[in-house]
């Protein structure tokens, strides 16, 4: 199945491979290319350089079929390859939940972070393998990979919430994360230009 599945559903037995990202039974496949996200790092030109080039993929999200819809809690696996835009970390486009709900998300390989900004306070929590991140009702939220390999995580969340991205244009995310040696640095947000 490439598809969500249609309510009521029944009981799922859902089995996922930390190894290879993928689920099964099989929901939806996304797939985002540097070419699907203009204005996502602070260098734009830099950006559609490497668009109009290989265009890499920055990240995939492999979901169950438990469909984004009220009263259901539906899973995906995300994976954000290793790589950086003018010294910026590849990332997920961030969001904020339209609904108010929470989220959490489970570390299951790499390195990476969750960078959650509520308009005004910025947190940014570690993530590897084993660890649980939370994401609180209004906190808008982007993963970043800060490693050299996949960054992948499970993540879970009520099926009403909803994908606002126009709040994380209008609003930022509080910070940027810069490859910095071995390591990372978050830096003061700056729109893309
Ligand atoms: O929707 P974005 O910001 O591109 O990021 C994808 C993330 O959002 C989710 O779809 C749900 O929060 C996750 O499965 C995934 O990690």
């Amino acid at each position: 199945m490439t598809a969500y599945a249609i309510p009521p559903i029944d009981p799922l037995r859902i089995s996922f491979s930390a190894a290879h990202g993928t689920m099964t039974p099989e929901g939806p496949l996304l797939t985002r290319r540097m070419s699907d996200v203009a204005g996502l790092f602070a260098d734009e030109d830099a950006r559609r350089r490497a668009a109009d080039g290989d265009d890499p993929v920055v990240y995939t999200v492999a979901a169950s079929p438990v469909p984004e819809a009220a009263g259901e809690l539906p899973q995906s696996l995300t994976t954000i390859l290793p790589g950086a835009v003018s010294g910026e970390f590849h990332m997920t486009k961030g969001h904020m939940h339209p609904d108010p709900q929470g989220e959490i998300y489970l570390g299951l390989s790499g390195r990476g972070g969750v960078l959650m900004y509520d308009g005004t306070r910025t947190e940014w929590i570690e993530m590897e393998p084993g660890m649980i991140g939370y994401i609180p009702p209004g906190w808008a939220h982007r993963s970043v990979n800060v490693g050299d390999e996949p960054y992948r995580f499970l993540a879970v969340y009520p099926g009403s919430a909803g994908h606002d991205y126009g709040w994380v244009v209008e609003h930022g995310m509080g910070r940027r994360v810069y490859r910095d040696g071995a390591s990372y640095t978050l830096a003061p947000f700056s729109a893309a230009g």
